[in-house]
C-alpha cells in the first residue's frame, strides 16, 4: 500500500483514501501536471485545511505525497547522488488552503535546500486553480538564487516546458564554473551535416570524436545527414530530428554535440525537440581549453572566450518566463534577471580584457628586449597534435609536454638554442590549430599568438601521417591568415615519417618550396631542418668581412652569438672574419666592416 507521509491523525478514511489515489497519476515527460491531477489535488485542498504536496520525478511518476507544509519533507534518496550543479530531479506540487497560492518564504527555503526542479503552489480562488512556482535561478554564495512566476491559470501552468526550463537551469547552474566539465562523463551523440567543398563529413565527425573523447565523453555514435546549407531553425531537417530523439532512447544519450557552430535558436529549438543537453563544435573546444588551462594568462584568456560566447545564448529561460509573463499582463520576471546577467557578463568581459592587456604590455615589453638583442624568433604553428611540442623538444632539449592529445599545449614555451655555426635563435611552441576553431577563441588568444605575428620565421609542423593532413594544413593557413601572419617565411616541416612507409608520399610532399620531411620522434632529418633553418634566416642576411683589432677581446664572443661566423683568419692587423650578419649589425658593426662578399 502507498504510504502517505506526514502529519496524519484525525484525517477522515476518505481523504487518506483519496490522498493514497493521488500515486495512480502520471504525467507525460516534459509536462508540469495533467488537468486530472491539478483537478483531484484541488478537490483535497478545498476539503482539508491543511497542506498536501505531490512529489513527481522526470518520468512523470509521482514518487511520494504528504501531508503538512513543504518544510517537513525528507524526500527519500530518489534520483542517487546528483551533483550540486543539479537538480534534484523531483518537483514539488503542493496545496495552500485559504485561495492564496503565492510562494511562501518557507516554500523557497525548501526549493532551495532539496534543489526542486520547481516548486509549485497550488489554490483554489473562487472555484478556479490558481498556480504558482519558483525555480533556482544562479548561485550566490553557499545557496541559490531563486525567481518565481504567477499567479498562472491551469492553462498556462500546463503550458510550460519542464524539460527545457529544467535543463536551461542546470546549464546555468554549470555555466557558473568557469572550467566548467559539460562533456565530461556524458554520454555523446554526434551530428553532423555533409556539403559540398567541405571536409569530408565523416572525417571531421572522427575529429570531433576524438575532441568529444579529449573532454572526457564516451561516444555512443553518429548520425549525418546530406543537405546543401543547414536548416535556419534545426540545422538539420525534422525528419532528423525525430529520428535522432529515437536513437537518443535507445542509446541513452545524454548529450548531443552538433559539428559546427550553432545559432542561440536553433540549440534552444533543438534542446526543446530532443529534450535533452545540445551543444556545438565550439563549446566542445571551448570546454577542452577550460580544462586544459594552466598559467593565468590562459585561463583569463578561455574565460573570456567562454563568456563571449554564451553572451548571446543567455537567457533561454528568460524566453519562456517572458511568455508567461506577457500572458498574464506582468513584465517577466526572467527578463530582468536576465538584463541583470548581461550586464554582470559585460562587466566582467571588460575587466578581463583589461587584464589580458596588462599582461599582453608585459610580455611586448619582453618581446622588444629580444628583440633589441636580435636574436632571431622562429614560431612553431600546425594543426593540433601535429608534433610541435615534440619537435621543440627535439630542437632545444626542452621538456615540454608533448602527448597524444588534441590541445595539449594551451601556453607559448619559448626556448633558446643554437643553429650549428653557433648563431642563437629563440623558438616558440604555441597552442595548435584545428578546423572551425571558434573566432571568439583565436580572438581571446591574439595575446599569446603575437608570438607567431612576431616571428622572423614559421615552421608550419604537418602530421604527414594523417589520412587528411592537406586539409589540416589548409586549416592552418586560414588561422594564420586571420591572425595577419599568413605572408611570413614559412619552412614546412613534414614530421612523423617513420610511420609513413610510403617513400613516394614523402617524396610528393617535399615537391613544396621551402620543405622537410622529418621525424620528431626518431630524431630524423633534425640536423637538416637546422640547417633549413640556418639558410633561411641567412637569405635574410648580409655576407661580409670584417677585420677586428686586437684590443676589442669581447667583439669575437659576441660575433659568435648574433651572426654565423664563416671564416677566422689570426693576421698581423687583427682578426680577419667572414660572417653572415643581419643588417641591423651589419649597421652596428660597420665601422670593423671591410667588404660584403
Ligand atoms: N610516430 C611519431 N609520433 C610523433 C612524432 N612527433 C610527435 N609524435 C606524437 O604525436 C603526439 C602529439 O605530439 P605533440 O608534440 O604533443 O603535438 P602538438 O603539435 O604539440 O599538439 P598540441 O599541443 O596538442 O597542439 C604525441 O603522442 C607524440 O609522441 C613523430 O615524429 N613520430
Ligand atoms: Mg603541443
Amino acid at each position: 500500500m502507498p504510504e502517505i507521509y506526514g502529519e496524519k491523525t484525525g484525517l477522515k478514511k476518505t481523504i487518506i483514501e483519496n490522498l493514497e489515489q493521488l500515486y495512480e497519476y502520471t504525467v507525460p515527460f516534459g509536462q508540469t501536471i495533467t488537468d486530472e491531477l491539478a483537478q483531484a489535488m484541488g478537490a483535497i485542498a478545498e476539503q482539508l485545511n491543511k497542506e498536501i504536496a505531490v512529489y513527481i520525478n522526470r518520468r512523470g511518476n509521482v514518487v511520494q505525497v504528504a501531508v503538512g507544509d513543504t518544510k517537513t519533507v525528507s524526500l527519500p534518496e530518489t534520483d542517487g547522488r546528483r551533483a550540486l550543479n543539479r537538480l534534484s530531479g523531483i518537483r514539488c506540487i503542493h496545496t495552500h488552503p485559504g485561495g492564496d497560492s503565492q510562494l511562501s518564504s518557507v516554500d523557497l527555503a525548501s526549493l532551495k535546500k532539496m534543489r526542486f526542479d520547481i516548486m509549485v503552489a497550488l489554490a483554489v480562488r473562487e472555484n478556479i486553480l490558481e498556480f504558482s512556482l519558483g525555480f533556482i535561478s544562479g548561485h550566490c554564495p553557499d545557496s541559490y538564487e531563486v525567481q518565481t512566476a504567477g499567479p498562472l491559470s491551469l492553462a498556462e501552468f500546463v503550458q510550460i516546458d519542464l524539460n527545457y526550463l529544467t535543463n536551461q537551469i542546470e546549464q546555468l547552474l554549470e555555466a557558473k564554473d568557469v572550467s566548467s566539465t559539460i562533456v565530461q562523463t556524458e554520454k555523446a551523440l554526434l551530428v553532423g551535416i555533409e556539403r559540398q567543398g567541405e571536409w569530408d563529413v565523416s572525417d571531421s565527425l572522427s575529429e570531433l570524436a576524438q575532441l568529444a573523447e579529449t573532454a572526457g565523453a564516451e561516444v555512443a555514435g553518429s548520425v549525418w545527414q546530406k543537405r546543401s546549407r543547414a536548416d535556419a531553425a534545426l540545422y538539420i531537417g525534422r525528419g532528423k530530428v525525430q529520428e535522432i530523439s529515437l536513437i537518443r532512447q535507445e542509446l541513452g544519450v545524454t548529450i548531443i554535440i552538433f559539428d559546427d557552430e550553432l545559432s542561440p535558436a536553433q540549440q534552444r529549438n533543438l534542446e526543446q525537440a530532443l529534450g535533452v543537453k545540445v551543444i556545438d563544435r565550439s563549446a566542445l573546444i571551448l570546454d577542452i581549453f577550460a580544462q586544459r588551462a594552466r598559467s593565468h594568462e590562459g585561463k583569463l584568456q578561455v574565460e573570456l572566450a567562454q563568456l563571449k560566447y554564451n553572451l548571446p545564448r543567455l537567457g533561454g529561460q528568460g524566453l519562456v518566463l517572458s511568455r508567461l509573463g506577457g500572458g498574464i499582463g506582468t513584465r517577466g520576471p526572467g527578463e530582468t534577471k536576465l538584463e541583470v546577467d548581461r550586464r554582470r557578463i559585460r562587466t566582467r568581459i571588460s575587466d578581463i580584457e583589461k587584464a589580458i592587456e596588462n599582461l599582453k604590455a608585459h610580455r611586448s615589453l619582453h618581446r622588444e628586449r629580444r628583440q633589441a638583442s636580435e636574436i632571431p624568433t622562429i614560431a612553431l604553428v600546425g594543426y593540433t597534435n601535429a608534433g610541435k611540442s615534440s619537435l621543440l623538444n627535439k630542437l632545444t632539449d626542452a621538456e615540454v609536454l608533448a602527448e597524444d592529445k588534441l590541445f595539449a599545449t594551451l601556453d607559448p614555451t619559448t626556448r633558446r638554442t643554437k643553429l650549428p655555426g653557433g648563431q642563437e635563435i629563440l623558438l616558440t611552441d604555441t597552442v595548435g590549430f584545428i578546423q572551425k576553431l571558434p573566432h571568439q577563441l583565436i580572438a581571446a588568444f591574439r595575446g599569446t599568438l603575437e608570438e607567431v605575428v612576431q616571428a622572423d620565421l614559421l615552421l608550419h609542423v604537418i602530421d604527414a601521417s594523417h589520412p587528411q593532413f592537406e586539409k589540416q594544413s589548409i586549416a592552418v593557413y586560414q588561422v594564420l591568415k586571420e591572425l595577419g601572419a599568413d605572408t611570413k617565411p614559412v619552412i614546412t616541416v613534414f614530421n612523423k615519417i617513420d610511420k609513413i612507409d610510403n617513400e613516394f608520399v614523402t617524396e610528393r610532399m617535399l615537391r613544396q618550396a621551402d620543405s622537410i620531411a622529418v621525424s620528431a620522434v626518431a630524431g630524423t632529418h633534425i640536423d637538416k631542418l637546422l640547417a633549413m633553418i640556418e639558410g633561411t634566416i641567412k637569405a635574410k642576411s648580409i655576407d661580409a668581412r670584417l677585420i677586428i683589432p686586437y684590443d676589442d677581446s669581447g667583439f669575437m664572443a659576441k660575433l659568435y652569438a648574433v651572426a654565423t661566423v664563416n671564416s677566422v683568419e689570426y693576421q698581423a692587423e687583427g682578426i680577419y672574419v667572414s660572417a653572415s650578419l643581419s643588417p641591423e649589425y651589419w649597421e652596428r658593426f660597420k665601422k670593423y666592416v671591410v667588404g660584403d662578399e
